[in-house]
């Protein structure tokens, strides 16, 4: 659940994060906010002394890191996400410009010009807006910087050098990190602390409501917001746009107090007649500003509480094929998809509100409707459906999960318990029958297929020659790589039983080098040789022994890289 209504507005938009830091990607992902992370290969060397102050520097760089992805992701794997955004923090210290240190002792001289003084963290933001016109790439660039006081202690050079040895320095500005060890050296903070930990949360909250909410023509003396807009403000506004609108076009009235500022609200969750969470706003100020609840609610553990029922109602939903009758046919009234699918009305009509509370459908006089995400994600036929996914996560995973205490308990799998089968002939089990089978492939195929790139681009792989999928099923994956790295030579290693179905999945009309699939069992069969071995979803499955001698195996067969030693990359999936 997003907590704030402007991030709220990017829900249904593809939003990139063009940053390899995993601060910013913690940062954003704490708030609820869902991206796909595609770091920069922007290489950070701007000419410094070009700038007139180092903020500029940083707005640049930022800018330059989101535009190169914004441009990547359109040419190279024709999907223009909606929104990029790109961040750069620096220190500035006696007007010089401070990043990530190359070396110890790069980090100690940095360390040392930080020492006893007081010095500034900026961060530049660029924040870019998407869209493909005749295959044409436009965009719009808003950018903006935040700048944040820092003062380290007088420090010893014992200490330095001791924080130095951590290793904590290298991949930060200025050569620390002041939510980790770092913060030992600082003795105060002015400013925005997630500023200096990589990105302005609040500054750039505050961006998106002057985009996606300017200030209507009875408040233009307001030319900016100076806190962020409460959901009540927004929901309340009639901006008249659906949640795919572009943010240009959005007019609205920012319903103001009576004192001219917005007042301070959280959004909890509480649940309707259908047992759903929704959102509720709860004022936690009063005009003085003062705390009127001694206790705030544990939105996150209220959250973990109820998300089985949010999850069910999903599932419940796209096993019923709803979004797919909606897809077609909607707006309709429930009566009318209670006939079509066969259920009752009462049950249905529970349902169809609490996907609509969920943001999964909307709800007006005419009836039912998908919205954009149910479209692109829940009915069965799109793209990038996860369907079977979640089909498979109903059927499989859910009977599973409901046996975690016998699996905590015991230390052991739970297949007997949930089927009545052991795990191995279980997995036989997929390859017998043909439905199973082709749920299982289904399932793998659309979440493979929808993260396919982020996990393409998640590394820069245009080194390797060759590389094998182990386990790769349709080879979702496989065709993604070829998009991305043209040079390089795809294997789907896979059981026959699955190489025999896959012509079903592969991609139509794509001019990309094609991808090899062999069929084998990788336990028994041997392996083909690639500079790069893939596991994804191959290791949870087997116990210690089975993936050593599988690790074992594929060490054998995996060439040492160009720059690197033999490598896979299962961790990242
Ligand atoms: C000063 C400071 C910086 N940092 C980090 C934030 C940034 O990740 C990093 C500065 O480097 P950046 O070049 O801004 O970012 P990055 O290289 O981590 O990621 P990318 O270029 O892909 O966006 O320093 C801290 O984590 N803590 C701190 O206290």
């Amino acid at each position: 659940m997003v907590l704030n209504p402007v991030l709220g507005k990017l829900v249904s938009k593809r939003v990139v994060l063009a940053s390899a830091s995993p601060r910013r990607q913690e940062i954003l992902t704490n708030v609820g906010l869902r991206f796909e992370v595609v770091p920069s290969w922007f290489k950070e060397t701007l000419e410094k002394s070009s700038f007139t102050a180092p903020y500029e520097y940083a707005v640049e760089t930022a800018k330059q890191k989101a535009l190169e992805v914004a441009n990547r992701m359109h040419v190279k794997h024709l999907r223009t996400p909606d929104v990029v955004i790109g961040a750069d923090t620096i220190v500035s210290v006696d007007e010089q410009i401070l990043e990530k240190p190359v070396d110890k002792q790069d980090a100690y001289r940095m360390l040392s010009r930080l020492n006893g003084k007081e010095h500034s963290v900026f961060t530049g933001v660029a924040i870019i807006h998407c869209h493909s016109k005749d295959n044409q790439l436009e965009m719009d660039i808003t950018d903006f910087y935040e700048e944040t006081k820092v003062k380290f202690s007088e420090l010893s050079e014992e200490l330095l050098w001791e924080y130095i040895h951590s290793g904590e320095p290298m991949d930060k500005a200025g050569g620390y990190g002041i939510q980790a060890l770092g913060g030992m050296l600082v003795e105060y903070v002015h400013g925005d602390f997630l500023n200096v930990v990589g990105f302005p949360l609040n500054h750039f909250c505050k961006k998106l409501a002057e985009l996606y909410y300017p200030p209507s023509k009875h408040n233009v003396q307001r030319k900016k917001y100076d806190s962020i807009p409460s959901v009540d403000t927004f929901e309340n506004q009639s901006d008249g746009e659906s949640e795919s609108s572009n943010f240009t076009k959005q007019k609205g009235a920012s319903k103001l107090d009576s004192s001219g500022t917005y007042s301070s609200e959280a959004v909890y969750a509480s649940e309707n007649s259908s047992g759903v969470r929704t959102g509720f706003t709860v004022p936690l100020e009063n005009q003085n500003g003062v705390s009127q609840s001694a206790a705030k609610l544990p939105s996150k553990i209220l959250e973990l509480m109820d998300g089985f029922r949010a999850s069910k109602a999903l599932f419940v939903a796209s096993k019923l094929k709803i979004f797919d009758h909606l897809k077609d046919k909607g707006p309709m009234k429930a009566v009318d998809i209670a006939n079509d699918v066969g259920t009752s009305v009462c049950g249905t009509e529970r349902l169809l509100d609490a996907c609509a509370s969920l943001g999964l459908l909307e709800k007006t006089p005419q009836g039912y409707s998908n919205t954009d995400s149910a479209n692109t994600y829940l009915a069965s036929d799109g793209k990038y459906s996860l369907h079977g996914y979640i089909i498979h996560s109903n059927d499989h995973l859910w009977p599973l999960f409901t046996n975690l205490e016998s699996a905590v308990k015991e230390g052991s799998r739970q297949n007997h318990r949930a089927f009545g089968k052991k795990a191995d002939d279980l997995f036989k089990d997929y390859y017998h029958s043909q439905e199973v089978k082709q749920r299982f492939m289904s399932a793998m195929h659309s979440i493979a297929h929808l993260t396919a790139r982020d996990v393409a681009t998640a590394f820069d792989l245009s080194q390797f020659k060759s590389a094998c999928d182990l386990g790769g099923c349709t080879g979702a994956l496989a065709h993604e790589l070829v998009q991305v790295y043209p040079n390089l030579k795809v294997t789907v290693f896979d059981l026959p039983e699955v190489i025999a179905n896959t012509s079903y999945f592969q991609p139509s009309g794509q001019h990309t080098a094609p991808v090899t699939f062999v069929s084998g069992d990788f336990f028994k069969d041997s392996l083909p040789e690639a500079d790069l071995y893939i596991l994804s979803r191959v290791l949870h499955d087997w116990p210690d022994e089975k993936i050593h001698v599988l690790l074992s195996k594929v060490s054998a067969v995996c060439r040492p890289g160009v720059n690197m030693e033999k490598k896979t990359v299962s961790q990242i999936i």
